[in-house]
């Protein structure tokens, strides 16, 4: 071999080895760019398994633009423009910012006014009138045959003048954020808690179907075992078909093989397949707004600190916004749960307008990039149509800084008839997304579940089992009916 052509060789393997060094390199570069693309600093879509066993997941809609927040965003054009403050009670008043004198109807209580306070909701274009300032009747509480009153059933006039947003001083801080358990399982460790439903439920229809031969009366008795249990007509009628129909066809041979039976035809009736997923995800860039729903008295301060607790542990940041005014314990109550997990709360004067402190909390949510804004609100309205106002002018306020993700409604299991008709006068009025069912550890009707689901067509999520902190526990169909089953 020649010299010359050596060198050629050497020449040639040179420039290939340069071709493969160079495209090595842009090979790597180009990897090393789809690797470093921004990582996003919370998951934005999608759902996930919470580790605590709360399934959160943000919507699978790609939320609607929403308006940037303009002067007068707070009251729609139709409605009622803001009105100026009452004095807040002496008892309140300490570090509260003074609203001007109610003789000043052109400047109402705008929190841009007071040192320290983010601009909120400011006033209608046009300047109100200067109404006399009303004082909400806070210490009636409208009951119905000792049940809370919803809709027409209310008595409390909402016609009286609101006071703007107002930034007053949390309760002290809790010493130290608290510990939280965990909620995975959750469910199952609080079984015991609901002993009252499972004796009268589950071992007195397991006693009647493993008794053998069932005759006319035998399902006479089952159909009133379930009817005493709070199921309604309807999913009687649903549960005892099903069992009918699958004894005729497989028989019962044995105390198991009408266990099995039973809670096959009990998970049926719960609908496993419906999305409980609490929609408390951040997404669009923007927090999750969860809005909680339901008459005074049925536990929706608790519910919304209990959340506020599952979403801690499960490493989410969250804002309160106590938007329910009436009755000022109630945003001291949840700024007491907030306080104990690290989670700020906004909140209004008693009697303010419960949209502006909405409007407030979710506003500040987006500013200081939180996960989650929940707002807790009053149900206390006379009417059908002061309810839907009042709930509607919440949400249509809100959504001018980021879509509402989920509204729960929360009910008592212990109020029974009660509690579904104040459930279908919200179902009415505003578009409730999943159903709390609080106290079942009250009841030995744990069969309201069933009917609260069918009537309304909407999961139920999540159930209160106690006053316990952490007495909250996501709902699963199969685990509620092994509970039941004992
Ligand atoms: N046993 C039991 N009690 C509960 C549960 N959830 C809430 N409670 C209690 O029910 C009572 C009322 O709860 P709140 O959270 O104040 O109810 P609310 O709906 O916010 O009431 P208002 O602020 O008056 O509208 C409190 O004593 C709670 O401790 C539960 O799951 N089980």
């Amino acid at each position: 071999m020649s010299t010359e052509l050596l060198i050629w060789i050497v020449v040639v393997v040179a420039a290939l080895l340069a071709v493969a060094l160079v495209t090595g390199v842009v090979l790597a570069k180009r990897r090393r760019i789809s690797l470093s693309e921004p990582e996003r600093p919370k998951p934005v879509a999608g759902g996930y398994q919470a580790g605590g066993g709360v399934t959160f997941a943000a919507p699978e809609r790609v939320a609607e633009p929403v308006k940037p927040a303009e002067p007068g965003d707070t009251v729609e054009p139709a409605a009622r423009p803001v009105e100026p403050p009452v004095e807040p009670p002496a008892q309140r008043a300490a570090p509260v910012a003074e609203p001007p004198p109610a003789a000043e109807p052109a400047a109402p209580a705008r929190p841009e006014e007071r040192p320290g306070t983010a601009p909120a909701a400011p006033p209608a274009a046009e300047a109100p009138t200067a109404p006399e300032p009303v004082r909400h009747p806070v210490a009636d509480r409208t009951e119905v045959d000792g049940q809370p009153g919803v809709g027409d059933d209310a008595a409390v006039p909402r016609d009286s003048v609101k006071r703007g947003f107002v930034e007053v001083p949390l309760p002290e801080e809790a010493s130290e954020i608290e510990e939280i358990e965990p909620t995975a399982g959750r469910l199952e460790r609080l079984r015991g808690k609901l002993s009252r439903s499972r004796s009268t439920f589950g071992q007195g229809l397991l006693g009647l179907l493993g008794a053998g031969d069932l005759d006319e009366d035998s399902w006479t008795d089952v159909e009133d075992t379930l009817l005493l249990a709070d199921l309604g007509a309807n999913v009687t009628d649903q549960v005892v078909a099903a069992l009918r129909e699958r004894i005729a066809a497989r028989g019962v041979r044995s105390s198991d093989d009408a266990r099995a039976l039973l809670r096959e035809v009990l998970i049926g009736a719960l609908h496993p397949e419906l999305d409980r997923a609490v929609h408390a995800l951040p997404h669009s860039g923007k927090p999750a707004v969860v809005l909680v729903v339901g008459v005074n008295g049925v536990g929706k301060t608790t519910t919304t600190g209990k959340l506020a607790r599952v979403l801690v542990a499960d490493g989410r940041t969250v804002l309160l916004g106590a938007a329910d005014t009436f009755r000022a314990a109630a945003a001291d109550q949840l700024a007491t749960w907030g306080s104990r997990v690290g989670a700020h709360t906004v909140r209004g004067a008693e009697g303010a307008d419960p949209a502006s402190v909405a409007f407030e909390a979710v506003k500040q949510g987006v500013q200081e990039g939180v996960d989650t804004v929940l707002i807790d609100t009053a149900g206390r309205l006379h009417t059908k149509t002061g309810l839907m106002d009042e709930l509607g002018k919440v949400k249509r306020v809100v959504e001018k800084q980021a879509a509402v993700d989920e509204v729960l409604l929360v009910l008592d299991a212990t109020t029974g008839q009660n509690g579904l008709t104040q459930a279908r006068v919200f179902a009415e009025v505003v578009d409730v997304t999943g159903i709390v069912l609080t106290k079942l550890d009250g009841t030995a009707k744990g069969g309201i579940v069933f009917q609260v689901q069918r009537e309304l067509g909407v999961p139920v999520k999540l159930v209160g089992l106690g006053e316990g902190a952490d007495h909250l526990a996501p709902f699963e169909p199969a685990a509620f009916v092994d509970a039941l089953l004992g």
